[in-house]
C-alpha cells in the first residue's frame, strides 16, 4: 500500500489575511502524514504592482507577466510570502523549507506560447516538469516542503506559473509513489450553485457536470482554472481531490469529505 501525502493549496485572500493564514498553518502543522504546502499570493501582487503604478493584466486567470511584473512575482511569492510561511510553520516545529521551481531544479517549465496573447514570462509546466525523486527524498527526511509560484526554464529565466497547477502537477507526479490527496484551500465552502449562497455546495463534480455548470453560467473567474486544475489531477491518477474552505482543513482530514470532492 502507497503512504498517504497531503498536497494542499492556499490562495491569495488567505495570505492577505494574517489572523486567517495563522489559523490555516496551525491546522497545516497539525497533520501527521506526509504533506506537502504550494502558495499563490496574486492578490498581494496586484496590491504591490498598484502601488508601483504598473498596470496588471489577467487573462482566463493567468496574469500577463512582463519584465516588471516578473520582478514584482518573484519578489512577492518567492521572497515574502514564501519566507514568511516557512517562518510561522517552523515556530509551529514543522520542519517546512521554502522552494521555488528553481531550487535545486524542482520545477522546470517552458514558456507559455500562445497564438493570440503574449504572456510574457509565464510558465507551462507538466507532470514531467517535476523532479519527483529529489521531492520524495525531501519528504523521507521529515521535511516540509513549501513551494511558491515560480518556475524556471534552467537557462537562468524565472517564470511565473499559476499556483494551482502547480499543486496539480506536483500531486500528479507524486501519485506514482505516494497515495495522494489534493486539497483546494479557498474563502468558499466548496463549489456552489449559487456562489452567494454558502449552503448550496456541490459535493461531487464530474467533468460532464463542470461543462453543465459553465454552461450554465455558475462559475466565474478563480474558480474556473482550480477547477480544472483539480480535473486534470483525478484524470492523471491523483487519488483524492477536494475544493474545500480554508477553515474547513483539520474538519476534513478527521472527518472527512468537508466540500466539492472532484470525480472522474
Ligand atoms: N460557483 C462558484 N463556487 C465557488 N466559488 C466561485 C464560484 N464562482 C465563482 N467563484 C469565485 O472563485 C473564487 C476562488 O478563486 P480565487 O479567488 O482565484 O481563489 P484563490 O486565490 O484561493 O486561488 C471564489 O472566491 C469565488 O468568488
Ligand atoms: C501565471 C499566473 O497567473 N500566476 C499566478 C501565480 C499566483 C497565484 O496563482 O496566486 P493565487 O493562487 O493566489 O491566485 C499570478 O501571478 O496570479
Amino acid at each position: 500500500m502507497k503512504e498517504k501525502l497531503y498536497i494542499i493549496k492556499i490562495g491569495g485572500a488567505l495570505i492577505d489575511d494574517e489572523e486567517l493564514l495563522e489559523q490555516f498553518l496551525e491546522q497545516f502543522a497539525e497533520i501527521q502524514e506526509k504533506k506537502i504546502l504550494v502558495h499563490g499570493g496574486g492578490k498581494l501582487a496586484t496590491t504591490l504592482a498598484d502601488k508601483l503604478g504598473i498596470e496588471q493584466k489577467l487573462v482566463n486567470g493567468r496574469r500577463i507577466t512582463d519584465k516588471d511584473t516578473l520582478d514584482i512575482v518573484a519578489m512577492v511569492y518567492a521572497g515574502g510570502i514564501n519566507k514568511n510561511i516557512v517562518a510561522k510553520l517552523q515556530q509551529k516545529k514543522c520542519k517546512a523549507v521554502g522552494f521555488s521551481g528553481a531550487d535545486a531544479n524542482l520545477i522546470k517549465a517552458k514558456k507559455r506560447e500562445h497564438a493570440e496573447i503574449d504572456f510574457g514570462f509565464v510558465g507551462d509546466i507538466t507532470e514531467k516538469s517535476v523532479n519527483r525523486k529529489l521531492i520524495s527524498k525531501l519528504l523521507k527526511l521529515e521535511l516540509v516542503p513549501v513551494f511558491s509560484a515560480i518556475t524556471h526554464d534552467k537557462k537562468g529565466h524565472l517564470f511565473n506559473t499559476n499556483a494551482d497547477t502547480i499543486a496539480s502537477v506536483i500531486a500528479q507526479a507524486l501519485s506514482v509513489k505516494y497515495d495522494v490527496e489534493l486539497l483546494y484551500c479557498f474563502d468558499k465552502e466548496g463549489v456552489l450553485e449559487d456562489v452567494n449562497n454558502p449552503e448550496s455546495v456541490i459535493k461531487n463534480i464530474s467533468e460532464e457536470e463542470f461543462s453543465i455548470l459553465k454552461e450554465d453560467g455558475k462559475l466565474h473567474k478563480g474558480i474556473l482554472p482550480k477547477l480544472e486544475n483539480a480535473l486534470g489531477a483525478v484524470k492523471n491518477n491523483v487519488n483524492k481531490v477536494f475544493l474545500i474552505k480554508e477553515t474547513q482543513l483539520k474538519n476534513h482530514i478527521e472527518n472527512h469529505h468537508a466540500g466539492t470532492e472532484i470525480c472522474l
